[in-house]
């Protein structure tokens, strides 16, 4: 394929209900959006990063900001153009994973539309439904903290992720179990605690919950594998693990017992893979996470949350855990699960009227 230039979209698109972690209050979704255009098909991509790096480093005007001077120029020097030269051609840039994995799926999108081939097909999907988790915020008070859990068991979902941080962590936890019995339970941190809360994060033991996500800093390997030794709720990693090298070294250092896999954070699907299959060489079960995704980045997400060693539920939410109205046509949980899609590249595109209706910037960069 031949590209002939790339429009980038900033869209803007209001959350159903705040959503409180320990790194910020998120009230609004402001995605970058990548539109394609090659001579053979279009692909979009989207970025996970935020308004501000808070998450990670990376944020959505800087992201915006790298494709349109280095990343998109980049790839004009690459003649038959395919989804996979595009992580070599961007490589002389370091960092700014999620623009990269924006880049790269948009590229993918096209490179399959003009295939006919369907992304989960691609990826190596062996399924066409998806177990859906769900991530739930810090919440005003424990009453509306167990409501909020309440909808979603009602809704469906097969698993809960409290969000927590110090002061918002045992109590939460026990009164969900209290209420709720044995059902799936995960805690996330961002990263919120530090070596010393070893014997506090114990305190989570008893409850039995499936996984204790990224409780210290991304950068700390080190202090997660002396933690793993001190608590027996195992340890899931997310922001820590940027690539397969990561991921492959976490699990040598005992730094973690399961993988949360995102695209944008590891530069792209094809490296999200790379990481399932090291993990699944290791036998550490894996689940996709999420980044409050549009139905661009959610349809990705389910086709690669179908591969084999996807063992756990991810927060593969339905589009209304975030949306009123999603950019595509909405992803609606039955029994649970998502369904695959099964149309060629991402198998969605943005509804014309919507995708105007929240969108802020439109920029074109020729390539
Ligand atoms: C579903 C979930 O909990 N996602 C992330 C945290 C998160 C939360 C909110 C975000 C808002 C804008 C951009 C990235 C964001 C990431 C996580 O697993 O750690
Ligand atoms: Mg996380």
């Amino acid at each position: 394929m031949k590209v002939t230039g790339v429009e980038l979209r900033t869209v803007k698109v209001p959350l159903v209900s705040p959503f409180r972690t320990s790194f910020g209050t998120e009230t609004v979704r402001e995605a970058l959006l990548l539109r394609v255009v090659t001579d053979e098909a279009e692909g979009w991509g989207e970025c996970g990063a935020g308004t501000a790096p808070r998450y990670s480093s990376e944020y959505t005007h800087a992201a915006a900001d790298v494709l349109s001077r280095f990343l998109v120029p980049a790839l004009a020097g690459v003649p038959n153009l395919d989804a996979h030269q595009v992580a070599p051609a961007l490589a002389p840039f370091k960092g700014h994973r999620m623009a990269k994995a924006a880049l790269e799926m948009a590229v993918l999108d096209a490179d399959l539309r003009a295939r006919g081939v369907c992304l989960g097909h691609a990826l190596g999907a062996v399924r066409d439904t998806v177990p859906c988790g769900v991530s739930v915020g810090i919440t005003e008070s424990i009453p509306a903290l167990l409501d909020a859990v309440a909808g979603y068991l009602e809704a469906g979902y097969l698993r809960i992720k409290l969000k927590i941080e110090p002061g918002w962590d045992v109590e939460p936890v026990r009164a969900v179990r209290e209420r709720f019995g044995d059902i799936m339970l995960q805690v996330d941190a961002n990263t919120a605690y530090r070596r010393g809360d070893a014997r506090h994060l114990a305190r989570l033991d008893p409850f039995d919950l499936l996984l204790l996500e990224q409780p210290l800093a991304e950068d700390d390997l080190l202090g997660h594998a002396e933690l793993a030794a001190r608590i027996t709720t195992p340890i899931c990693l997310d922001e820590s693990i940027v690539s397969a090298r990561a991921a492959a070294d976490a699990l040598a250092l005992g730094a973690c017992r399961v993988v949360n896999i995102k695209p944008g954070r590891v530069g792209g699907y094809l490296e999200a893979r790379r990481i399932h299959d090291v993990c699944a060489a290791h036998g550490v079960p894996v689940w996709c996470g999420g980044m409050l995704e549009t139905g661009l980045g959610r349809a990705a997400n389910v086709a690669l949350a179908a591969l084999p060693g996807f063992l756990l539920p991810g927060d593969t939410s339905a589009s209304d855990r975030y949306y009123r109205t999603d950019i595509t046509p909405p992803f609606h949980l039955v029994d649970g699960h998502l369904a695959v899609p099964t149309t060629p590249g991402l198998g969605v595109t943005p509804i014309p009227e919507v995708l105007d209706a929240v969108t802020t910037t439109k920029t074109w960069v020729s390539v």
